[in-house]
C-alpha cells in the first residue's frame, strides 16, 4: 500500500538536539519568564492571571462540575477571522473524566500538529510487530480481578540457591533454613527478553489497546534485571520496545478503529518527580506535582508527545532515557537512581463508516479490539458525540532496594529508594489484607510520590503485571526472599479494572476531525465565493490574501489529516526512512521553480507561525488578574492552565524553528559544533598560559626571597670584614683552628675574591653565576658586580693561608683579636 502525501508523517526531530533559533530567543525568555512566574505563583500566591487553557478546567471540572472556564486564546478569536488564522497546533483536552489512572497535564499541545495523530493507515512495514499478525492473542488478558505476578531469575555463574519450575520457587533446602514455598503465574530465567514479555507483559498490552488501563512494572534488589528486563539492549530489546511495536501491530490489525498515542515519561528522584522529556533545566525548576486523588488525579507541568511511529516512539525513549538518573554503585555499573515511568495514553475511536465490531485478523478469528464489552464496563453516551475509548499503558522500572553504601550521595538516593519501596510493600500490604478480609483499612498511599502516583491502578483500576527480579546467589538470599515476599502480597490485591469508553467530544482525536471538518466546509465556502463574479473584483492585495488564507485551509487540513493513524494510512512496502522529517524537509532534486515554491509555503508558514506567537503573546499580557485571595482550588486551576498556554507557546516556537527546515539546521549545528571547538581549544590553551604565567610568579617570589636573604648575609659578612680590616691585625696570623676556617688575609674578604677570580681565570675557570636554568628571571637580571650569591662555596676549600712560622700569633694576641672583634660586632 502506498502513503498518500497527505498522510506521510513527520518523525519529529529530537527537540534536545534543537537549538533556539535567535528568532525565537525573545519568546524563549517570555517562556521562561512565565515559568518562573508560574513557580513564584505557586509558592507566593500573590498575583493570579485568569486562566488561557482548557485543559486543566476540563480535568478539574469533574471536581468542580463548574462551566465557567475561560477560553484559550485560539478560542478566542472570531468567527469573522481570516481564514488563515493560525491555529494552535492541538488543543487541550476538556469535557470529560478520564479513566486513566493518572492524568497529565496534557502536552499534546507541544507536538507539532503534523507529528501528532496517528492512524493505522499511516503505520508503515517497520512500525508493525510481524508476530503479531500471526499470533494475535484472543482476549486473554490473564486472570482480571487478579495482578499477574512473575518472577525473573537472574542468570548467574555462582550455584544457584533457589530450586524452581514454572510456577513455584523455593529456597534449596540443602542451605538448612526453613524453606517456603512461593507460587507465581510464571517463574522465568534466561537472557532471552522475548519469552519474558510473551509471559508477563503482552496480554497487558493488549488489554491497554482494548480500553483497559494497564500497569507493567518491575521490581527487585539492585542489579538484579529491572532495567535489563523493562528496556532490555539493542541484542534483547525489552518489554518497552517491544510494547510499542506491538502497539502499533494492533492498530494495523484494527481497521474499525482509528488512534491517536500520547507518551509521557518521568521519575521519581528524592521524592521529586521529574518530566524526563522535558528540557532537565525546565524539569528541575519545575517538578512535576500530583494534584488531586483518584480518578482526578492529574500530574503537572508534564509533557506528552504524540507519537505516529515506532522511530517517534524511540526518539522519545531515547530522549527520557538520556535524562535517567544513573550511577556506577557497588553493585551496578549503571544503577537507575530513580523510578521510572513511560506511560503511553492511548485514544481511539470507531473509524467513519465502518461498521461497530467484528474486527478481523488474517486468520480471521475475532480479536481484542471486537470483543464484546467488558460486562460492567463504562459506555457513555452521549448526545451527538462519537465514543471515544481512553486508556493508560504504564511502564514503570523501580530503583532496586539496596545496602548501605559508603558514598554519601548514593546513601542519600538509597534512603529515598529504600523509604519508597517500603511504602509500596505496606501499601500492597494493606490492599492485599483488605482484599482478603474485606477490610477497609486505611491505605498510607500519600507517604511516598510513587504510592500517590500509582493509587488509581493500585486501588483497581487497571491491570497490572508485576515481574519481580531476584539474584539467586547465596549472598542475596535475604534480598530475594524478601522481593518474593512482596511478590507474594501484590498477588492477592483485588483488581477491577474497567474498560471506559466515553463521548467524549473533546478527546483531541474528536476535536481533530472536528476541525478537519470545519475547516473543509470553510474552504467549500471560499472556493464557491472566489468564483462568484462579484468576488473577480477584487484587488490584488485582497486576491493574494484570499489565495493565502485558501492555502493555509488546505495545510492544516493535511496536517490535521495526517496525525490520525488508522490501518489504512499505513504503507507496509515504505521503511521509517523514507518518512519526510519536517513539513519543509527540501528535496534538492526538485527544480529551482519546484524548490522556489518549496521556499514560498515554508516562509508563509514560517509567518502565520509568527503571528500565531504574537497572538499567544498577547492573550498571555491580556489575561486578566486572580485576586490573592482567590480559592486554592481556581489557583490550582489556573496554574495547570498557565503551563499550558506556556506549552503552546513552546510548541509553536519549535514549529517555527522546526520550520526553518532540516538542511538548515543541520548548517547550523555544524557550526555551532566547529566554533564550539574553536572555543574549547581556546580556552584550554588560556588555561595553560594561566597556568604558565602562576608558576612564573611563584619563581619569582622564590627568587626573590633567596636574593633578600643572601643579600642580608653578604652585608652582614661585609660588615663582619670591614670591621676585620678596621682592627688592623692583618699582621698577625691565627693558630689554625680545629674547624680551619678561611679567614680573610690582610686586605679583606675583597682582596681574597678578586685574587681567587684572576687566579681562575689564568687557569681558564670562569666563575659561572649560580641561578636557576629555567628560572624565567634570567633574562630580566644583569649581575654587574658578583655577589656572596654567586659565589661558589666549594671553591673555598681549595684557599690556602701562608702563614710564616714568625707571624703566628700569641695566645695572648690572639685573645687580645677576639675581644676586639666581639666588642665591635654589631648586636
Ligand atoms: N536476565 C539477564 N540476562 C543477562 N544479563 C542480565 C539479566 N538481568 C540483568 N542482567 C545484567 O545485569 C546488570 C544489572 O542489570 P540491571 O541494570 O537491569 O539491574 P537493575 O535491577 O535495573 O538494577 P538497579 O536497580 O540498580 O537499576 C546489567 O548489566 C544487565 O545487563
Amino acid at each position: 500500500m502506498s502513503v498518500p502525501p497527505t498522510t506521510s508523517r513527520i518523525a519529529r526531530p529530537t527537540p534536545r538536539r534543537l537549538q533556539p533559533s535567535s528568532s525565537s530567543s525573545s519568546l524563549n525568555d517570555a517562556v521562561t519568564r512565565l515559568t518562573a512566574q508560574s513557580a513564584l505563583n505557586a509558592t507566593n500566591t500573590k498575583q493570579y492571571k485568569a486562566a488561557l487553557s482548557t485543559e486543566a478546567k476540563a480535568l478539574t471540572r469533574t471536581r468542580t462540575n463548574s462551566n465557567s472556564r475561560p477560553q484559550t486564546p485560539s478560542n478566542k478569536i472570531p468567527s469573522d477571522a481570516p481564514a488563515s488564522r493560525p491555529k494552535t497546533p492541538t488543543t487541550p483536552r476538556k469535557g470529560v473524566p478520564s479513566p486513566v489512572p493518572f492524568i497529565s497535564d496534557m502536552d499534546i499541545s507541544r507536538i507539532e500538529p503534523e507529528d501528532a495523530l496517528v492512524d493505522c493507515e499511516t503505520l508503515e512495514a517497520s512500525d508493525v510487530s510481524i508476530e503479531i499478525v500471526e499470533d494475535m492473542p484472543l482476549n486473554n488478558y490473564g486472570q482480571e480481578d487478579k495482578v499477574l505476578v512473575s518472577i525473573r531469575v537472574k542468570p548467574t555463574d555462582q550455584p544457584s540457591v533457589w530450586d524452581h519450575d514454572r510456577s513455584r520457587i523455593k529456597l534449596d533446602p540443602f542451605l538448612g533454613k526453613a524453606s517456603q514455598n512461593f507460587n507465581f503465574d510464571e517463574i522465568l530465567t534466561g537472557s532471552e527478553n522475548k519469552p519474558v514479555y510473551n509471559a508477563v507483559a503482552r496480554s497487558h498490552v493488549y488489554a491497554a489497546m482494548d480500553g483497559f488501563n494497564s500497569v507493567i512494572f518491575a521490581y527487585g534488589q539492585t542489579a538484579s534485571g529491572k532495567t535489563f528486563t523493562l528496556s532490555g539492549d539493542e541484542e534483547q530489546p525489552g518489554i518497552i520496545p517491544r510494547a510499542m511495536k506491538d502497539v502499533f501491530g494492533y492498530i494495523k490489525q484494527t481497521p474499525t478503529r482509528e488512534y491517536l498515542l500520547r507518551c509521557s515519561y518521568l521519575e521519581i528522584y528524592n521524592e521529586n518527580i521529574h518530566d524526563l522529556l522535558a528540557p532537565p533545566s525546565m524539569s528541575a525548576a519545575q517538578p512535576v506535582q500530583i494534584h488531586g486523588t483518584g480518578p482526578s488525579l492529574v500530574l503537572a507541568p508534564l509533557r506528552e508527545e504524540v507519537v505516529t511511529s515506532l522511530k517517534g516512539v524511540k526518539e522519545v525513549l531515547e530522549r527520557g532515557e538520556g535524562n535517567r538518573r544513573t550511577a556506577s554503585t557497588d553493585w551496578n555499573e549503571r544503577s537507575s537512581r530513580s523510578h521510572s515511568v513511560f506511560r503511553v495514553v492511548i485514544e481511539s475511536r470507531e473509524r467513519t463508516g465502518t461498521r461497530e465490531g467484528g474486527r478481523q485478523t488474517p486468520s480471521g478469528r475475532q480479536t481484542p479490539g471486537t470483543r464484546p464489552p467488558t460486562p460492567g464496563s463504562t459506555r457513555l453516551q452521549a448526545k451527538g458525540g462519537k465514543a471515544v475509548q481512553t486508556s493508560v499503558l504504564s511502564l514503570i522500572d523501580l530503583a532496586g532496594s539496596e545496602k548501605a553504601t559508603s558514598d554519601k550521595d548514593r546513601t542519600r538516593e538509597g534512603k529515598y529508594i529504600n523509604t519508597s519501596l517500603l511504602t509500596l510493600g505496606s501499601v500492597i500490604g494493606t490492599l492485599a489484607e483488605n482484599a482478603a478480609k474485606g477490610k477497609q483499612d486505611h491505605v498510607p498511599f500519600r507517604n511516598s510520590k510513587l504510592t500517590r502516583m500509582l493509587q488509581p491502578s493500585l486501588s483497581g483500576d487497571a491491570r497490572i503485571s508485576v515481574i519481580c527480579t531476584i539474584n539467586p546467589s547465596k549472598d542475596a538470599v535475604v534480598e530475594s526472599t524478601s522481593t518474593l515476599l512482596f511478590a507474594q502480597r501484590i498477588k492477592r490485591v483485588q483488581l477491577h479494572a474497567q474498560k471506559k469508553e466515553v463521548v467524549d467530544t473533546e478527546a483531541l482525536l474528536e476535536r481533530y476531525r472536528k476541525e478537519i471538518e470545519e475547516l473543509k466546509q470553510r474552504l467549500v465556502e471560499r472556493e464557491q465565493s472566489a468564483e462568484a463574479p462579484l468576488k473577480r473584483r477584487l484587488s490584488a492585495r485582497e486576491q493574494l490574501d484570499e489565495s493565502k488564507a485558501m492555502r493555509d485551509l488546505n495545510a492544516r487540513i493535511k496536517q490535521l489529516t495526517k496525525l490520525i493513524l488508522t490501518s489504512q494510512t499505513v504503507d507496509e512496502t515504505k521503511g521509517d526512512e523514507s518518512r519526510s522529517v519536517s513539513p519543509v524537509k527540501v528535496d534538492f532534486d526538485l527544480t529551482p521553480y519546484q524548490l522556489q515554491q518549496e521556499l514560498l509555503a515554508a516562509r508563509r508558514q514560517i509567518d502565520s507561525q509568527a503571528t500565531q506567537i504574537l497572538s499567544l503573546e498577547e492573550a498571555l499580557l491580556a489575561r486578566p488578574a486572580l485576586p490573592p485571595n482567590a480559592p486554592d482550588s481556581e489557583k490550582d486551576k489556573l496554574l495547570i492552565e498557565q503551563s499550558k498556554t506556556i506549552q503552546e507557546l513552546e510548541i509553536v516556537v519549535k514549529g517555527y524553528e522546526d520550520n526553518l527546515g532540516e538542511p538548515l539546521r543541520k548548517v547550523k549545528e555544524d557550526v555551532e559544533k566547529e566554533w564550539s571547538e574553536k572555543v574549547e581549544n581556546e580556552a584550554k590553551l588560556r588555561e595553560e598560559k594561566v597556568a604558565w604565567a602562576d608558576e612564573l610568579v611563584r619563581q619569582l617570589e622564590k627568587e626573590r626571597r633567596i636574593r633578600l636573604k643572601l643579600e642580608e648575609e653578604r652585608r652582614a659578612l661585609a660588615a663582619f670584614v670591614q670591621k676585620f680590616d678596621s682592627l688592623s691585625i692583618g699582621s698577625l696570623a691565627l693558630p689554625p683552628s680545629k674547624l680551619r676556617p678561611p679567614m680573610p688575609s690582610a686586605g679583606g674578604a675583597g682582596a681574597i675574591f678578586a685574587e681567587r677570580q684572576r687566579s681562575r681565570e689564568s687557569l681558564g675557570m670562569t666563575m659561572a653565576p649560580v641561578m636557576e636554568v629555567d628560572s624565567p628571571m634570567r633574562p630580566m637580571i644583569s649581575l654587574s658586580e658578583p655577589s656572596l650569591l654567586e659565589e661558589q662555596w666549594d671553591a673555598l676549600e681549595d684557599v690556602s693561608f701562608e702563614i710564616p712560622f714568625e707571624k703566628v700569633a700569641k695566645p695572648h694576641q690572639v685573645k687580645a683579636v677576639f675581644r676586639k672583634i666581639k666588642e665591635n660586632l654589631p648586636i
